[in-house]
């Protein structure tokens, strides 16, 4: 072999290998659904996912084809709404969406949701745990507080459970911040960066204004329960025609983004998240939402949620609470609830 052929092979090989990392197949459960949809379009625009598989126990191949004519390169698939399908949508996949599931309606909790949407969460987790064990896997579907412990239970009866790999989406919480806070002060959100720490409903939303560039927001009483409760604010507009799907779309959209750069090898990449947590394991609380660093293994450093001041403090006690019942619930549904 010619010295020229012999180096053309190795520059050949290493491009190979580069790409073949850079390969992402990401999956979404639920894809035809309002959150369902605009993802799915939004992974489509990402250069990062190279591989975009659609399910949904209906109208999954009809997204898929529709999304198949924007002009990315990566390829997309809808599957069947069969046993079958969902294995061959979940298998090989690097990433995993979670947006199955039904929504609020005025007047709820999303505790409310929990009946319908812990089975439907199970069933799905059960795909996922034998289908793509490794996958990374990012639970949209309400209540989170108790849907990210599902999943766990699930995995953990069939001995792939993974903590670095479990994410509740929280991401949405800390968007709705830094939005609300700008309009106030008048700055551009994107230069707002507040911390917000505990889970996803109500109370258990603890936005950190002290550790923000604004220190005095902590004691806006209307803010702080905004960001709690902006999720509420969207379930009354929409007057019985869901929650947020199009905001909760670009959150999930930018989740699955950062844990691909992260999986692809950049460093620094911190995301809020929903996930198995030292943080408050002594008082009886194994999930908890904080700063979260992701590496090529999912998470990679669990960040304590800091100096707070006297308010946020009092905020947290209140969150600590509730958090311990909807993680209970989460578990004790999984054992009395196997399923098959
Ligand atoms: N984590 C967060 O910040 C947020 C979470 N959510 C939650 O996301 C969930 C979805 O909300 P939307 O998209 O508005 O609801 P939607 O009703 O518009 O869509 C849900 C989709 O899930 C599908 N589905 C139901 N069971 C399924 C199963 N077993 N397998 C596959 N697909 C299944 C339905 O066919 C439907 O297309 C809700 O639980 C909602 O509370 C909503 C906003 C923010
Ligand atoms: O409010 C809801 O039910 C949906 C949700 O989680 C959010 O918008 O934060």
């Amino acid at each position: 072999m010619s010295a020229a052929r012999a180096m053309f092979g190795a520059v050949q090989r290493r491009a190979f290998s580069a790409s073949a990392r850079d390969l992402s197949k990401v999956t979404v459960l639920g894809a035809a659904g309002g959150i369902g949809q605009p993802l799915s379009l939004l992974l489509k625009l990402n250069p990062r996912v190279t591989e975009l598989a659609l399910y949904d126990i209906r109208g999954g191949p009809g997204v898929a084809a529709d999304i198949s004519h924007v002009n990315t390169k990566s390829t997309v698939k809808g599957y069947d709404p069969t046993p079958t399908g969902l294995a061959q949508a979940l298998k090989g996949a690097d990433v995993v969406l979670i947006p199955a599931g039904v929504p609020r309606k005025p007047g709820m909790t999303r505790d409310d949701l929990f009946n319908t949407n812990a089975s439907i969460v199970r069933d799905l987790a059960k795909a996922c745990a034998e289908s793509a064990p490794d996958a990374n896997l990012l639970i949209i579907a309400n209540p989170v507080n108790s849907t990210v412990p599902i999943c766990a239970e699930v995995y953990k009866a069939r001995g792939v459970y993974n903590p670095k790999r479990l994410f509740g989406v929280t991401t949405l919480d800390v968007v709705r911040a830094s939005r609300f806070v700008s309009e106030i002060k008048g700055t551009d959100p994107k230069d707002e960066k507040i911390t917000v720490v505990g889970g996803h409903s109500g109370v258990t939303i603890v936005p950190l204004f002290s550790q923000s560039s604004h220190p005095d927001l902590s004691a806006n009483a209307d803010l702080v329960n905004r960001v709690q409760f902006g999720g509420d604010e969207v379930v009354k507009a929409k007057d019985g025609a869901g929650s947020a799907t199009l905001s909760m779309a670009m959150a999930g959209a930018r989740m699955a983004e950062s844990v691909l750069r992260a999986a692809q090898g950049e460093k620094g990449v911190v995301e809020p998240a929903f996930v198995d947590s030292p943080l408050y394991k002594d008082q009886g609380i194994d999930f908890f939402a904080s700063k979260i660093e992701l590496g090529p293994n999912g998470v990679e450093k669990i960040h304590p949620i800091g100096e707070v001041d006297a308010n946020e403090q009092k905020l947290v006690e209140a969150c600590l609470a509730d958090l311990k019942k909807n993680i209970e619930k989460g578990v004790s549904f999984v054992a009395s609830n196997p399923g098959k």
